[in-house]
């Protein structure tokens, strides 16, 4: 099937029907494919819809393969249109996004690619997470749903018919019964988190969702990452402390540039509350009280010195950020500073991203005293935080 998209091809994938292959090498964070649905139907009820489409789309529609056992027209609807779309109101259906295969989320693997629909363009995008290489298939998740991860294997058989083969799913069953635990345990904290705010020690709330974050990292769900540096931003926004907030808000920042690209809403939304948070809506309502930014820890995590050279081809690493361009080694401080390959790929022109000096454009220009500065800044904020850390294991 020729595509107009010149970084990808569609290929058969054995046991999986066709796919969608990288042509060449693709850095993390690049737009991959943005592309207009040819059909776009109501979610809910697309049968009067469908009577109104033309023939040629009718005929496009019925040229995918259909299930087994499916309905004709709903069979294919339901394999070829997963999350395509405003997925709350409509679905759609995209000539070549809809080749991309699923794989899960899981500590053995993560999808190397995700859908964003944007609603400004009103085209369905297709973006790297992390690097991809020549030949290897570009996969994404069907289910961003966390709740899904409780039982993959049944959810991908019920919405989608098919056995999910990825590297999580075949684990053994009692480690996919202890990642189905983590899962239930991260559900119940997010909905409990809310209700905590204002009601308990704000440094305990900190330490919770530090430890959710390194779960979710270590189970590969990734993509729950931004929101849970966001719930953080918010606790140090209620209490009035700026530095702390912005650094949680950079990490939620550099996550939707990442998955929704520097030109979308949310990433501008969050760029904002990362260099003003005095603008969150309910800044300063429980006081004023110094907390703490991310650990070092985390930090890590996200900005890790050397996942180019650790990442393989479909394995990859589980770590939520690439490095191939912006990220480097952090500082607890630094955060802020970092964009993702994602923002410095598209926006970097732009004044949409953050535009503090690169790592090596910083090593060219800091004097030797501002380099021992940094330094000396550096050993006092680990200090700072594994004091904080030992502090709060306390607690
Ligand atoms: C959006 S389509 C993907 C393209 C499709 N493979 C094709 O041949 O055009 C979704 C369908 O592809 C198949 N599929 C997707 N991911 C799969 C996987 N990991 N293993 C097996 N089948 C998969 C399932 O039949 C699913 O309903």
């Amino acid at each position: 099937m020729p595509t107009e998209f010149p970084r990808i091809d569609i290929v058969d994938i054995p046991g999986k029907g066709k796919g969608v292959i990288a042509k060449g090498y693709i850095p993390g964070g690049t737009l991959i494919i943005s592309e207009r649905p040819r059909i776009l139907l109501p979610y809910k009820d697309p049968t009067q819809a469908l009577s109104a489409l033309s023939r040629e789309d009718l005929s496009f529609l019925l040229s995918f393969p259909r299930g087994p056992d499916e309905h004709p027209i709903f069979g294919r609807l339901k394999h070829f249109t997963p999350c395509v779309g405003d997925d709350t109101f409509s679905r759609g259906l995209c000539e070549t996004i809809c080749r991309v295969n699923h794989t899960c989320y899981s500590p053995k693997a993560r999808p190397n690619a995700a859908y964003y629909w944007n609603t400004s363009s009103k085209e369905e995008e297709l973006r790297a997470l992390k690097e991809i290489h020549e030949g290897e298939e570009i996969q994404v998740s069907y289910m961003e749903d966390i709740q899904n991860y409780e039982d993959p294997l049944a959810q991908l058989r019920q919405k989608f018919a098919f056995d999910c083969s990825c590297p999580g799913c075949v684990r053994p069953a009692a480690e996919r019964c202890a990642s189905k635990e983590r899962i239930l345990a991260y559900n119940n904290f997010v909905e409990r988190l809310p209700k905590r705010f204002g009601q308990e020690n704000p440094l305990g709330i900190l330490k919770d969702i530090e430890t959710q974050i390194l779960i979710i990292c270590e189970e590969g769900y990734t993509s729950e990452i931004g929101s849970r540096a966001h719930d953080a931003f918010q606790l140090c926004a209620y209490y009035g402390d700026a530095d702390s907030a912005q650094k949680w808000e950079s990490i939620s920042r550099d996550s939707h540039a990442l998955y929704q690209g520097p030109t979308s809403e949310p990433f501008k939304e969050s760029k904002k509350l990362a260099g003003k948070p005095q603008g969150f809506r309910a800044w300063q309502q429980l006081g004023r009280r110094k907390l703490r930014g991310p650990s070092k820890r985390v930090l890590e995590y996200f900005y890790p010195k050397d996942e180019t050279t650790k990442a393989t081809p479909n394995e990859g690493s589980s770590r939520p950020f690439p490095t191939s361009a912006a990220a480097s080694a952090p500082s607890t401080s630094a955060s802020e500073a970092r964009t993702t390959p994602a923002a410095s790929n598209e926006a970097a022109s732009s004044s949409v991203v953050s535009t503090k000096p690169s790592t090596s454009t910083e090593k060219i220009l800091r004097s030797k005293g501002q380099k021992k500065k940094a330094k000396a800044k550096a050993k006092k904020e680990a200090a700072r935080d594994a004091g904080e850390n030992s502090g709060l294991a306390k607690e």
